[in-house]
């Protein structure tokens, strides 16, 4: 925390790495939960831990801001080691979110945004700009929310509450134990969505405990697997995981339908894209035919004037004489290049099209279809080609 920083700006924290070197955790009644760990949580990524039940993710994400202290080993926060940072002002630069959140039930939402910046001694004006801030950050209308008690919110806004209560003294850690685990699966999925574009802007290093995979490949830039005992089985980018599992227990835990998750984490490669003939709605039907016989193709992409995607005309409906506009077929059915082929793929589904146009901008790329779709998954499922870093995953 910066004391110099103007009211209402405090200064943003700044992500720490977090590192376990030899962390074990035995419990007084012998209970060995974590053994041997050594784990680096690189800054401003969000790392997942993942497991069965039991396998000491709680343990260990609990060791980082000491609720439960390590039997043997050290956790550097930064360059600090944490057992000789005041418990309290450690839990101040480490955000903490848990399961059903924890919110104080007598409490408005507002005063429970506000509770680390009252304990911080901040006035009011920079305690009232900052949960309005984080309210909205959060897709939380303050104005609507902010005098409602817990009890008055769905799920998935006191998760929400929860979020922005933990983000209020703008730590540089954040640790969430099955932050979304309590909500249904469509708000399940709204909230990782709304989390991961959150995480864009915040950029924090957050270790993030689940026991389903597809929230960890979701939100995951990097999964650490682990087994009975805290035993890290992998920790790589969830395209690796997917496109090679290191051990058969991480093979089992990711499942049999690795391929079709893995798609959800693999943009799309302009290589991938098969180029059908072009044309133009003001084109006529001749040249259309020509550039059909030309390309040896049975259909064309049609685009409109300003070069967006129209449709596409079929060598059937090419016979005859007018415009291409008068016959070609309207299609919608397009993605922006930095989709994965996830999104590719449901389009296709969705929009029941042979094709999916991809879109630079308004530029038009090429097109996949379903060979080229499985070609491009069958490249990222041999895992030949790394994940690409700009896919949006949502
Ligand atoms: N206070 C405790 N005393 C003794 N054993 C404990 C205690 N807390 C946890 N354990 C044991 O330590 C092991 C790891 O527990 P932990 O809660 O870390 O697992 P987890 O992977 O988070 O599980 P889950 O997914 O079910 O939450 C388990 O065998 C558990 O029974």
């Amino acid at each position: 925390m910066d004391a110099t920083a103007p009211p209402g700006k405090p200064a943003p924290a700044r992500a720490e790495q977090i590192r376990l070197d030899g962390v074990g955790k035995r419990y007084p009644d012998g209970t060995v939960a974590v053994r041997e760990l050594d784990l680096t949580f690189a800054a401003g990524e969000l790392s997942v831990l993942v497991g069965p039940s039991g396998c000491g993710k709680t343990t260990t994400m609990k060791m980082i801001n000491r609720i439960i202290e390590p039997t043997s080993g050290r956790i550097l926060l930064g360059d600090d080691d944490v057992t000789d940072v005041d418990p309290v002002q450690l839990r101040r630069r480490i955000g903490y979110v848990i399961q059903n959140v924890g919110l104080f039930p007598h409490q408005t939402v507002r005063r429970n945004v506000a509770t680390v910046p009252r304990l911080l001694g901040w006035d009011k004006q920079r305690t009232r700009d900052r949960v309005e801030e984080l309210l909205t950050l959060v897709g939380l209308d303050a104005a609507t929310f902010g005098d409602r008690y817990p009890h008055q919110l769905s799920g998935g806004q006191r998760q929400r509450a929860g979020v922005a209560r933990a983000l209020a003294a703008d730590p540089g850690v954040l640790l969430m134990d099955e932050p979304f685990s309590a909500v249904d699966p469509i708000v399940r999925e709204r909230l990782q969505t709304e989390f991961l574009r959150l995480q864009e802007a915040v950029r924090k290093t957050i270790v993030f405990v689940t026991h389903d995979i597809e929230e960890a490949v979701r939100l995951g830039d990097r999964i650490a697997v682990m087994s009975e005992g805290g035993t890290v089985e992998q920790f790589a980018p969830p395209a690796e995981l997917l496109g090679s599992p290191a051990t058969p227990f991480v093979a089992d835990f990711v499942g049999a339908d690795r391929g079709l998750k893995r798609l959800a984490v693999t943009g799309i490669d302009l290589d991938d894209l098969e180029q059908p003939p072009v044309v133009h709605v003001d084109d006529g039907l001749a040249d259309a035919r020509a550039a059909l016989t030309r390309a040896g193709a049975r259909w064309a992409v049609v685009l409109d004037d300003q070069q967006d995607l129209h449709g596409w005309i079929s060598a059937e409906r090419a016979a005859g004489s007018g415009t291409v506009r008068t016959v070609a077929r309207r299609m919608e059915a397009w993605v922006p290049v930095e989709a994965t082929l996830k999104t590719a793929f449901s389009t296709m589904l969705q929009l029941e099209a042979g094709w999916v146009a991809v879109l630079d901008g308004d530029r038009f790329c090429g097109v996949l279809t379903p060979e080229s779709l499985h070609a491009a998954l069958r490249r990222s499922v041999e895992g030949t080609v790394p994940e690409t870093a700009g896919a949006t995953r949502v």
